[in-house]
């Protein structure tokens, strides 16, 4: 068997979640048609069965890639995240592994902060009650405990490509935008930065979240945090579901304390639209309860695919580890005319002298070299302009490989 690329109808992508038709076409276009489409995530277990042979995984933000599955996955080159999370992702394994993880850092952000800004108005005006009631043949006209947006207090935690977007839009409505961001953050239009995270409860009518999964936000938002919120006042989550705890929250929607709330985003999330969705805020009124849709529009994942598609695409036929979340990021000029190889190792002394010797030794010549390291891995991209024939590749990569502390080599066409 050959050691350099396979032929791209060979080359297997597994598409899980339902990731758009367009992520499909761009394969597809770019000469790559093994594609197994899955509407659902799957289960540890079972991906740890379908990812075997396969070089490309794209996901969204259900499918957990963890250390078993990536050590199933013998054959995996890169991991799409056709979202903008990678929370779900054991990077360091895939790291590890050298297993390259790209996202979509952009494409969905305005389809959230729109969401967020219709329920801004929603829940300040009342709306889930009034139309729960009218469902039931209610009719609760009364202005109490209704608001206009306009001059109201917006407090955004995680002033980040979502949250600034929606600063945006929430001024534009006349409100008040003040953040906290454990980063300094530029300032759009009249917005302001307060320094502590109690700062900002303490002042703002509407809090909506907008940071990542991490150790430091889990359960950003207790029940001291919620205390410190003004009475009266409304919490939106549309980031993760493990940053709120929930029941703390339907305690203060039950109490009062808070007015209202819109959730989209779950500590437990069902895997399928087929799977029953349970939590401690159903049956609460005062809380709208999306399903995880918050970057679920047309336009958002019609991009998405064609942006992640098109990385993998990219890192595939050229080696472009550009926007890479997880790995040291090399840009490439094409290769038209050369053979490239591209070389993971561990960051070790020596590691490039071994493999130009090797390269010496078989009288090939280099015509270009792009190196990036982080603290443990190296990422080696080596064009070369010495005609090889496939056994010549071979033996090359063989010996290649067989240097201390490669994670994996191949040579692209
Ligand atoms: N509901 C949905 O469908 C969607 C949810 N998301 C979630 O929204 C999150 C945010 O997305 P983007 O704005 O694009 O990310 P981003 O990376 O552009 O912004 C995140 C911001 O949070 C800040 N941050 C990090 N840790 C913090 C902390 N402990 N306290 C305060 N600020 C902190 C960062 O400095 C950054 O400015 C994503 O990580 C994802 O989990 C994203 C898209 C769709
Ligand atoms: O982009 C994200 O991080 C999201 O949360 C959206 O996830 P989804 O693609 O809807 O599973």
């Amino acid at each position: 068997m050959s050691l350099v690329s396979l032929a791209k109808d060979r080359i297997q992508i597994l598409l899980l979640e339902g990731v758009h038709e367009s992520a499909v076409e761009v394969f597809r276009q770019r000469g790559y048609d093994n594609i197994d489409f899955v509407k659902t995530a799957l289960d540890e277990d079972e991906l740890c069965e379908r990812i075997k042979d396969v070089h490309f995984v794209g996901i969204r933000s259900r499918t957990q890639l963890t250390p078993k599955v990536f050590a199933a996955a013998q054959k995996l080159a890169a991991v799409g995240c056709f979202c903008i999370g990678t929370n779900q992702v054991d990077l360091q394994a895939a790291r590890r592994h050298g297993v390259v993880v790209f996202n979509a850092p952009f494409s969905n952000t305005r389809s959230v902060a729109e969401l967020v800004l219709a329920e801004i108005i929603m829940l300040l005006r009342r709306i889930p009650e009034k139309n729960a009631a009218a469902h039931q043949g209610g009719w609760d006209k009364a202005a109490k405990g209704s608001y206009e947006a306009r001059g109201k207090v917006l407090g955004i935690v995680g002033y980040g490509h979502i949250g600034s977007q929606l600063s945006i839009l929430a001024e534009q409505l006349g409100m008040q935008v003040r953040f906290y961001d454990v980063e300094n953050k530029l300032v759009l239009g009249n917005a302001m930065q307060v320094h502590s995270l109690d700062e900002l409860l303490r002042q703002a009518d509407v809090i909506s979240l907008h940071v990542p999964e991490t150790a430091q936000t889990q359960w950003l938002i207790g029940a001291s945090q919620i205390a410190a919120m003004k009475p009266g006042s409304i919490l939106i989550n549309a980031s993760r579901g493990t940053v709120v705890v929930i029941d703390e929250l339907a305690k203060a929607l039950k109490s009062g304390h808070l007015a209202g709330a819109a959730i989209d985003v779950f500590p437990v999330e069902p895997g399928s639209n087929n799977e029953r969705f349970e939590s401690p805020l159903q049956g609460l009124n005062n809380c709208i309860l999306t399903p995880h849709v918050g970057g679920s529009t047309q336009e958002a994942q019609e991009n998405i695919g064609i942006e992640v598609a098109g990385k993998l695409v990219h890192y595939s036929d050229n080696g472009s580890t550009l926007s890479a979340v997880n790995f040291p990021e090399v840009s490439l000029p094409t290769h038209a005319g050369s053979r490239r190889l591209l070389h993971i190792h561990e960051n070790r002394p020596g590691m490039l002298t071994r493999i130009n010797q090797i390269m010496a030794d078989d009288n090939i010549n280099v015509s270009g070299q792009y190196l990036q390291t982080d603290s443990e891995v190296g990422y080696v991209v080596i064009d070369i302009d010495t005609p090889i024939e496939g056994n010549q590749a071979d033996r090359m990569l063989t010996k290649i490989r067989e240097i201390p502390g490669t994670i994996r080599a191949r040579v692209l066409y």
